[in-house]
């Protein structure tokens, strides 16, 4: 049977980067994905605004919703403390199996968790199943319709405190129009817009920040 996008780009992550080096891990696929097949990684350029809203806030206990082939999870990984801890969760097994072995080969599976499901029938289980009280940092990149539903989920299961970061992705291409007006207007956020392009093209596309004020 024919492989698949991701099974291809782990390929090139097997044949072009170091085992236990992560920025290999980054490059490797950000060639790809350039040069081979567009996948819809952060990519080079959002991802080195990722890079520094992360390296800023030094997080313990962060959330990325939408895995897809690790890309984003290997950049945040990286960053952090080896007492760190990043929950990540995809809800495609298929890329959630080709992830594990992306976070595996750049040697960042010590601090990562992978769970596969969807984010609605998962936030309400952080704190009893993890044993996280709050998170400290939150990356949305995962189906985009669910950016305001879960983010409002996370308010109420009281896993935001005051401080919390949360970092979306596409908030311009493919576009979160409700989850944006939310953050921008509530009085329990301060926001602000990264403008950037799409992963790999001329796009416009751009990141927003927004921190959670209790
Ligand atoms: O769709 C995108 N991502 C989401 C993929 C599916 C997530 C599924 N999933 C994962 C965890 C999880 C938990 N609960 C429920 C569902 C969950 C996406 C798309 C584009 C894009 C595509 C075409 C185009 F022409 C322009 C842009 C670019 C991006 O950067 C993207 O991120
Ligand atoms: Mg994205």
């Amino acid at each position: 049977t024919r492989s698949t996008r991701p099974q291809r780009l782990l390929n090139a992550v097997r044949k072009h980067a170091t085992r236990g080096d992560p920025q290999s891990v980054i490059s490797a696929i950000d060639h790809f994905c350039r040069h081979s097949e567009w996948a819809m990684n952060i990519g080079d350029e959002k991802g080195s605004i990722l890079d520094s809203v992360v390296s800023e806030l030094n997080p313990e206990k962060v959330l990325e919703l939408g895995t897809y082939c690790g890309y984003s999870t290997v950049r945040i990984a990286r960053l952090l403390p080896p007492g760190a801890r990043l929950i990540t969760l995809e809800f495609n097994a298929d890329y959630a199996a080709i992830a594990r072995q992306v976070i595996a080969w750049a040697g960042l599976e010590d601090r990562v968790q992978l769970v596969e499901g969807a984010s609605e029938d998962w936030i309400p289980r952080m704190k009893e199943h993890f044993g996280i009280e709050t998170f400290d940092f939150v990356f949305l990149d995962h189906w985009k319709d669910r950016y305001l539903p879960d983010t409002k989920l996370m308010e109420d299961c009281g896993l935001l405190r005051k401080g919390t970061v949360l970092l979306a992705d596409n908030v311009i291409c493919p576009g979160v129009p409700d989850y944006l007006q939310y953050v921008r207007n509530s009085l329990s956020y301060k926001s602000c817009y990264f403008k950037s392009h799409l992963e790999y093209t001329k796009a416009e596309d751009g990141l927003e920040k927004s921190v959670f004020l209790g």
